[in-house]
C-alpha cells in the first residue's frame, strides 16, 4: 500500500488540515491550502486562506525557509501549510508562490536598478488625481500609465474634486488614447456626505483586482473608505498583526469590495514610479496612437526623442490640424518619459 500512495490519496483525506503531512509527502506539500496574500509587513504575511470558499478565513504566515530569497507580495496566490487555522497566535508557512498573471513593478528611482514588485495579479491601475488642490500633474499620470502598461495592466484615471475644477482638459487628453476616466466629487448635503461618480467607479472595479495609487491629499482615502466601509484608512488605525499604525507601513493592502464585487489594493507608500526597468518599446505601449505612427513611419532604431532625426512623430503633430495641440502634448509626454528614464532623473509626485 505504502508504495502505491500518491497525491490524490492525500487530497481525499477527510481532514487534511488536521493531520501532519507524512514525511514522504512533505516536499510536495500536497495537502497545502491555497491563499491570497492581502498584506506584507516585516516578514509577516496576512492571508485569506481558501478565498471564495465556505472555508475562507484570515490567517498570518511566514515564508518557509525553502522559498529562499523568493519574494512574496500583495496579491500573490500562494500555497500554505502548518497551522492555517487563523486562530489567534497561529502561524502558517508559505511554501509556494503561484505563477503571477501580472506584475506591477517600480524602481526606487530611475537610477536605481533594483526592481521591486509592488503588487501581483492586478488587472487595473487606478491613478487617483485631484483636479485641484493639489494640481494635477500630467507627467506623473503618464509615468503611472507607463508602469501599468509595462505590467500588462489597464489604466484608469480617477479624477477627484470635480467641484473645484473642470475635468474637461484631462478627459480630452486621456480619453482618446485608451485611458478610461472616472470623475468624482464629494458633496456635503443635509443628509450627509455623498460622492458623485462613486457608482461609476464601483462599476469599473467590479470583478477586477485594481491597484489605487495617488499622492497625499488627492482624496484616495475618502474613496477607499466609501468603497470599502469599515477599513478606517484615514488615520492612526492600529494593525492587528503588528500593533503598529497602518500608515507607518509603506506596503500595499488588499481590500475586498462589499458583496465580493472585486478587490482594491491600496498603496499608501507608493509615491514614485521609477522606471529604470521599463523598456523604451514598452513605454511606447502607453501611447498606443504614437506607437502606431512610430511603427509605420519612423526610421529603424529611432529613439523617438526630440533630437531624433526624421522621427515621424513630429510630422504627425504637424498634420494634426485642430488636434495638433493635443497631439503635441502626447508626444511631449512620451518624450519627457523617455528623457526622464534615460537621464536618470527621479520624479516624486
Ligand atoms: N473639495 C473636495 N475635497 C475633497 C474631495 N475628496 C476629498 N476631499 C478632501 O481632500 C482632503 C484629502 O482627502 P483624503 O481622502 O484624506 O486624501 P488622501 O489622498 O487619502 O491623502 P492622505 O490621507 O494624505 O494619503 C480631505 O480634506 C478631503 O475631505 C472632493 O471631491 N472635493
Amino acid at each position: 500500500m505504502a508504495g502505491r500512495y500518491d497525491e490524490s490519496d492525500v487530497r481525499s483525506r477527510p481532514n487534511p488540515r488536521g493531520s501532519r503531512p507524512r514525511t514522504k509527502q512533505r516536499p510536495d506539500h500536497a495537502d497545502a491550502d491555497q491563499a491570497l496574500v492581502t498584506g506584507v509587513d516585516r516578514g509577516r504575511y496576512t492571508l485569506l486562506v481558501s478565498p471564495d470558499t465556505a472555508d475562507e478565513r484570515p490567517a498570518v504566515a511566514m515564508k518557509a525557509r525553502e522559498l529562499g530569497r523568493e519574494r512574496v507580495v500583495c496579491g500573490d496566490h500562494v500555497d500554505v501549510v502548518g497551522d492555517t487555522s487563523g486562530t489567534r497566535g497561529s502561524l502558517a508557512r508559505i511554501v509556494r508562490v503561484h505563477e503571477r498573471r501580472t506584475v506591477l513593478r517600480r524602481t526606487a528611482d530611475d537610477t536605481d536598478p533594483v526592481e521591486r514588485v509592488i503588487v501581483a495579479n492586478a488587472d487595473q491601475l487606478v491613478v487617483v488625481t485631484a483636479l485641484a488642490d493639489p494640481e494635477p500633474r500630467t507627467r506623473m499620470i503618464d509615468r503611472v500609465v507607463a508602469a501599468a502598461y509595462d505590467a500588462g495592466m489597464d489604466a484608469l484615471l480617477c479624477l477627484t474634486k470635480a467641484d473645484l475644477a473642470s475635468p474637461d482638459p484631462l478627459v480630452a487628453l486621456y480619453a482618446p488614447v485608451g485611458v478610461e476616466v472616472v470623475v468624482t466629487s464629494v458633496r456635503e448635503g443635509t443628509d450627509g456626505r455623498t460622492i458623485d461618480g462613486l457608482d461609476d467607479l464601483r462599476q469599473r472595479l467590479t470583478g477586477r483586482v485594481s491597484v489605487l495609487v495617488g499622492h497625499s491629499g488627492v482624496g484616495k482615502s475618502t474613496l477607499v473608505n466609501a468603497l470599502v466601509p469599515g477599513t478606517g484608512r484615514a488615520t492612526g488605525d492600529v494593525n492587528d498583526v503588528t500593533g503598529r499604525g497602518r500608515h507607518t507601513s509603506s506596503s500595499a493592502v488588499v481590500l475586498r469590495l462589499p458583496d465580493r464585487a472585486g478587490w482594491v489594493v491600496d498603496t499608501p507608500g507608493v509615491r514614485s514610479f521609477g522606471l529604470a526597468h521599463v523598456q523604451v518599446e514598452n513605454l511606447l505601449g502607453a501611447f498606443p496612437e504614437l506607437a502606431d505612427v512610430a511603427e509605420e513611419r519612423c526610421p529603424r532604431g529611432c529613439s523617438h526623442g526630440s533630437d531624433a532625426p526624421d522621427c515621424a512623430l513630429d510630422a504627425w503633430v504637424a498634420e494634426g490640424g485642430p488636434d495638433a495641440p493635443a497631439r503635441a502634448q502626447r508626444v511631449d509626454s512620451l518624450r519627457r518619459l523617455l528623457t526622464a528614464r534615460s537621464s536618470g532623473a527621479s520624479v516624486q509626485p
